[in-house]
């Protein structure tokens, strides 16, 4: 990181010492995906989980008073913006939310995203992935403070398996008490966020913080395992059952 970045992302901060209550609390949720290894008939956010879209049950977390979102960014697929108005219908959504034709990867939804939102608008942005629907209300709260603290802060769970890393013959034992599972919520000053994502597309760039740190140092906050990414068939059969045994958390 140059001085000279390092300095626009401090001045550009200065307002992230105010209380986090005093910030304002914004969300992008990105669902702009097609789900390619779900290999279903819809992209995987629409399909149902205890009866409901995915998509419903992760907007209703961020929706919950306790979190205090003032503005909520949905992405979406261009070509799917009927079919989420079909289920608004079907499932009486009412929750407000504005809605954003997502990109080819899910840096140029988050950018699409980032882009709805007004010039002069301030605080902190939580960009999360459409679905993960079984975000822990405390989990997202601990991001947004987090963030409001320390400018850039997202959700992250130790390892729980051996790992391994390949070789170009064989493979080698990693340290996993020195590694992370990165999950979403990541928040952000927004300001921080709107620099970082003004600078081209990296094939590295798999998530936010990705985009973020040559900017700003990172703070990781815990997350939770029930916090899964929905990617393929068994993860929708394990998040039924994470929602029967534990509803909203
Ligand atoms: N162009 C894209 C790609 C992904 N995402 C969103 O980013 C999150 C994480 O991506 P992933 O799980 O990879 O979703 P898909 O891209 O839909 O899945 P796949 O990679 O299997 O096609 C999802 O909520 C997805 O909808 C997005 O908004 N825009
Ligand atoms: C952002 C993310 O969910 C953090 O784990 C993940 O990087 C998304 O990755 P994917 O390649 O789009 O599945």
């Amino acid at each position: 990181m140059s001085d000279a970045s390092t300095h626009a992302a401090t001045q550009s901060l200065s307002h992230a010492a105010q209380p986090f209550s005093a910030m304002p609390r914004l969300a992008i949720i990105v669902a702009g995906g097609s789900g390619t290894r779900m290999g279903a008939d819809r992209p995987k956010q629409f399909l149902e989980l205890l009866g409901e879209p995915v998509l419903l049950h992760t907007l209703r977390r961020f929706a919950d008073p306790a979190v205090g979102v003032q503005q909520c960014v949905l992405v979406l697929p261009a070509d799917q913006f009927e079919t989420w108005q079909q289920l608004c219908d079907q499932f009486a959504i009412t929750i407000p939310h504005a809605v954003v034709a997502g990109g080819e990867s899910r840096w140029a939804s988050v950018r699409n995203g980032l882009g709805y939102l007004a010039q002069e608008a301030q605080g902190i942005v939580a960009v999360h992935d459409g679905v993960r629907p079984l975000v822990p209300t405390s989990v997202i709260n601990n991001t947004y403070i987090a963030a409001a603290e320390h400018g850039a802060a997202i959700a992250a769970v130790p390892v729980k398996d051996s790992v391994r890393g390949l070789a170009q013959q064989g493979s080698y034992a990693l340290d996993r008490s020195r590694l992370r599972l990165v999950q979403t919520p990541q928040c952000f000053e927004l300001n921080l966020l709107r620099q970082a994502y003004r600078l081209p597309e990296l094939p590295t760039f798999t998530d936010d913080a990705s985009v973020v740190e040559d900017l700003h140092p990172i703070r990781l906050v815990e997350g939770d395992y029930r916090n899964l990414k929905i990617t393929t068939p068994e993860d929708l059969i394990i998040a039924e059952a994470l929602l029967r045994a534990f509803g909203s958390a």
